[in-house]
């Protein structure tokens, strides 16, 4: 089997929480940020350390197997009939919006003849084909937000997490979002590689072990229906015998941002000791 080779964010908003997560799926990931690239042995895997918005065209050529980037970058760097969407992994949330100056613009009918700046130009050049808006965009490559104030633009099309960046140049995003991204796997979409399903296997134990946590407790046998309907787990619960009798021991998985709310209504239903722990890794 050949070495798998995979493509990572190597600066950006991405990069830090990428990384985290390979490391945290037990793979070899690099010290210094100036680093290429990195062999893992021990994987039988090798990283690329590459620019967020060229990773889908390194994929969609073939020269690497699997890549890690935004998914607002993929759809920019059109390479659909090339490049699949694996997995979202849960991290770098964001939406993509139109904004203008506050108050000058409510709806995507009045960009009819203006110009958007953008540096997603064939995302957002797609969105206005689609949907019968004839504007003009202005590919800039960063610090979008300055172009109107600069007179090269009427409107900004940009990534919006908290919003805060498009507030403090006094634009407001209007319309609905053009999409809503995260860091997503991609891979080629003629060609998997055996040795990719153990890295998405890996990967998905990170995402699952952040989402959900240990539940353990113990209850009345009579009132167990009642509970496990609370806490159902995965698959199902497990449910061991007490030293004493009338009371059982149950172990659950349970959604991370529902636990005290579960914990709370475990109490009123009767259970007691309850007990959260973390998960750090998981195969399922
Ligand atoms: N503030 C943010 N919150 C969440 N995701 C973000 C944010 N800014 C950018 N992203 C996402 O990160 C990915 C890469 O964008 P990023 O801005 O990190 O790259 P870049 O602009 O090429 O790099 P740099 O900003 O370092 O020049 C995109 O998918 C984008 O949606
Ligand atoms: O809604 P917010 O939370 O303010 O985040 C959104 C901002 O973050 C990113 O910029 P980045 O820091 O990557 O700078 P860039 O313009 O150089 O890409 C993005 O391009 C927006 O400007
Ligand atoms: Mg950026």
């Amino acid at each position: 089997m050949s070495t798998l080779r995979v493509a990572v964010p190597n600066k950006g908003s991405l990069s830090a929480a990428v990384t985290e997560m390979l490391s945290e799926a037990g793979y070899r990931q690099r010290r210094d940020s100036r680093e290429l690239a990195l062999t893992d042995p021990e994987n039988d895997v090798e990283f690329f350390y590459l620019r967020p918005r060229d990773i889908a065209v390194y994929v969609g050529r073939g020269v690497l197997d699997l890549g890690i980037t935004g998914r607002d970058l993929m759809m920019d760097a059109d390479v659909d009939d090339a490049v699949e969407e694996l997995m979202p992994l849960g991290i770098g949330a964001s939406t993509f919006r139109i904004a203008g100056p506050q108050g000058e613009f409510s709806d995507f009918s009045e960009l009819n003849g203006k110009r958007i700046a953008t540096s997603y130009r064939v995302l957002v050049d797609h969105y206005l084909e689609e949907h019968g808006i004839q504007a003009e965009t202005v590919r800039l490559d960063g610090a979008i937000e300055t172009s109107i104030r600069l007179g090269v633009a009427d409107a900004v099309a940009d990534v919006v997490e908290t919003g805060s960046t498009m507030r403090a140049a006094g634009l407001e995003p209007f319309g609905p979002a053009l999409m809503k991204s995260e860091a997503v796997l991609i891979g080629r979409k003629d060609h998997h590689p055996k040795a990719e399903d153990r890295l998405v296997r890996r990967l998905r134990g990170v995402i699952v072990a952040r989402q959900y946590a240990m539940l353990d407790y113990d209850i009345p046998k009579s009132l167990v229906d009642e509970a496990m309907r609370l806490t159902p787990g995965l698959e199902s619960p497990t449910i061991s015998p007490l030293a004493d009798p009338e009371w059982v021991a149950v172990r659950a998985m349970v959604k991370e941002n529902l636990v005290n709310r579960v914990m709370d209504e475990l109490y009123d239903v009767g259970a007691r000791a309850i007990l959260v722990t973390p998960i750090n890794a998981c195969r399922l």
